[in-house]
């Protein structure tokens, strides 16, 4: 059975490409295939087409044009898949979601790392390891900005209550899912259908342990594209797409530990909120919406009773959680 199907790449809704003007200059590629990177390895970008995978190179015309895992391609050249084929990513297709990770000591520009998702799922134990509020803060803010929906999966129930951490939550509406050891997961599978999700969190949560549920031989799918690569699962920072058996895909995405947020703007943040963003007509212009910003329409609101003050208390976390660098 292949692990991925042809109906997965199918029934993803893509967006018929423009066709441009062929010119002397720019080759136009008529005999290019559709394919959808799945995983990306020093300068090798493990494609699906077909339902096959093909291990391919960025050519030429995309000069420095990043491709990153969940990009949708064209390729030309050997794309049979076979054994030492490679392939070459003649284009890609305008993304619709892009997921950034934050710059750090060793690479000091902010990075996309995942295209095309519609979820970010952002798994967090409830103990062994503790919550850790702030990196949860950080990557709503994160899922907001790209306009992806965030779904909080709450891990390790089975260790402790999770209502203190839901109730952190609640007041800005963030769908979750609670599980623990020996569940049959049905609640995320159902949140996770058909749709592109992207898991994060940091070590010892249970992101491990939820793919290998969710995908059930994934390690050996994960040996198939180690073996199309030709590398070993050492590959840990390797973000990595699975297709799930019931329809949609997961993004597992080993070693993201924080998300750029420096170009968050309080005006884009606020959009995910529109009840919230009705209220601040009445802002003073460049309002920020933070604490204590000068005659900032939330405030207003608040005071009149037309909103919950601790929804507002919690979008003015999330505001604030742009600046702090502990994840
Ligand atoms: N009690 C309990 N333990 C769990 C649960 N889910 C996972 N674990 C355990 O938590 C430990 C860490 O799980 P992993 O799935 O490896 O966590 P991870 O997030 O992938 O961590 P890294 O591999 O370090 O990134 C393992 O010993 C799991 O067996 C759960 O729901 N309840
Ligand atoms: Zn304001």
């Amino acid at each position: 059975m292949p692990r991925y199907d042809e109906n997965d790449i199918e029934s993803y809704d893509r967006p018929r490409r423009r066709t441009r003007p062929r010119t002397k200059d720019r080759p136009a590629y008529d005999d290019a295939v559709a394919g959808r990177v799945v995983t990306v390895d020093r300068g090798r970008y493990t494609t699906l087409v077909d339902g096959h995978l093909v291990t391919a190179m960025k050519s030429r015309p995309l000069g420095r044009k990043g491709v990153v895992v969940g990009d949708e391609v064209r390729l030309v050249g050997d794309v049979t898949g076979d054994d030492g084929s490679l392939a070459r990513i003649v284009s890609v297709d305008e993304r619709r979601t892009v997921l950034r990770r934050t710059a750090d000591d060793d690479d000091p520009v902010e990075r996309v790392i995942v295209a095309n998702a519609e979820q970010l799922v952002i798994v967090a134990a409830l103990a062994d390891p503790e919550p850790r509020p702030r990196l949860i803060d950080r990557a709503l803010v994160a899922a907001y900005d790209a306009g992806l929906t965030p779904l909080l999966c709450v891990t390790k129930a089975d260790l402790a209550d999770p209502e203190t951490l839901l109730s952190v939550y609640r007041p800005l509406g963030v769908p979750y899912v609670v599980t623990q050891r020996g569940d049959d997961l049905t609640e995320v599978r159902e949140r996770l259908h058909d749709r592109v999700s992207v898991l994060v969190g940091h070590s010892g949560v249970g992101k491990s342990t939820l793919v290998n549920a969710l995908v059930p031989g994934s390690d050996r799918a994960i040996g198939h594209v180690n073996a199309v690569t030709g590398r070993g699962r050492q590959t840990s920072t390797s973000v990595l797409m699975l297709a799930l058996p019931d329809g949609g895909w997961i993004v597992d995405t080993p070693g993201i530990r924080s998300f750029g947020l420096a170009h968050v703007e309080p005006a884009t943040l606020i959009h995910a909120f529109p009840d919230l963003a009705e209220l601040t007509g009445p802002c003073p212009r460049g309002c920020t919406h933070g604490e204590g910003a000068p005659e900032c329409g939330l405030d207003e609101a608040v005071a009149e009773g037309r909103t919950e003050a601790a929804r507002v208390d919690s979008f003015r976390r999330l505001l604030a959680s742009r600046e702090s660098s502990d994840y």
